[in-house]
């Protein structure tokens, strides 16, 4: 079956940043949501872990959509090897950012591509290093309500900008989909990018 068949490209995430940065570099395609539980396996490694969470992702939808190209991503923050995810609650996302005030850190993620049985899975690694703050900066950013739903609790994208001194690497990476190394993936499946209608 060719894309043609199936229709177009689906992305297979809840992430408003992801349809954003598809979109930016003139991809068509439709969501639908897979969820899977997130947790990770005793001794996962952060690489080993955002792998599977994305090659998961995209398998769920692929089972439902022969002949579809799925697309499958997820992004974690790394500290010191462990896994930053999304926080819990407030005084949660307080702790993170405070444990990465002053330091540098990784933000990896994995980007995966599935069309029946054929897959493709790469991850990207950027470092990201972040200014020293106090405890009223940090306060007053959770209050915003920014570092809600973001791996790390921030987002580079909005008022989280701040918060970076630098980065080395690459930028949309940290966003949620590292747009290089994802064309050059959704060309390997004939996935057209720059597409102006
Ligand atoms: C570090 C960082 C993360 N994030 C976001 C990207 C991801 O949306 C989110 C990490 O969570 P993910 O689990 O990767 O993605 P998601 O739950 O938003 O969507 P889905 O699982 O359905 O694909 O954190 C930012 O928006 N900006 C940042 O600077």
């Amino acid at each position: 079956m060719s894309l043609n068949d199936c229709g177009q490209l689906i992305l297979a995430s809840a992430s408003p940043r992801r349809r954003e940065l598809l979109q930016q570099i003139g991809v068509k395609f439709r969501v639908e949501v897979a969820d899977i539980d997130e947790t990770p396996l005793s001794a996962e490694t952060p690489a080993a872990y955002v792998a599977r969470l994305a090659l998961g992702k995209a398998q769920k939808v692929a089972a439902n959509n022969p002949g579809c190209v799925v697309l499958g991503s997820d992004t974690t923050v790394v500290l010191d090897n462990e896994i930053l995810g999304k926080p819990e609650n407030d005084a949660d996302a307080r702790r993170i950012l405070t444990t990465l005030a002053g330091r540098c850190h990784q933000v990896m993620t994995a980007v995966a591509l599935v069309r029946d049985d054929q897959q493709r899975q790469q991850t990207v690694i950027t470092q990201v290093h972040f200014a020293a703050l106090t405890a009223a900066q940090i306060a007053a950013y959770v209050a915003t309500g920014e570092p809600a739903d973001k791996a790390g609790a921030y987002g580079i994208q909005g008022l989280g900008a701040v918060l970076v001194d630098a980065i080395d690497g690459s930028y949309s990476n940290v966003v949620g989909l590292p747009l290089t190394e994802t064309a050059a993936m959704l060309q390997e499946f004939n996935i057209p990018i720059w597409d102006k209608d």
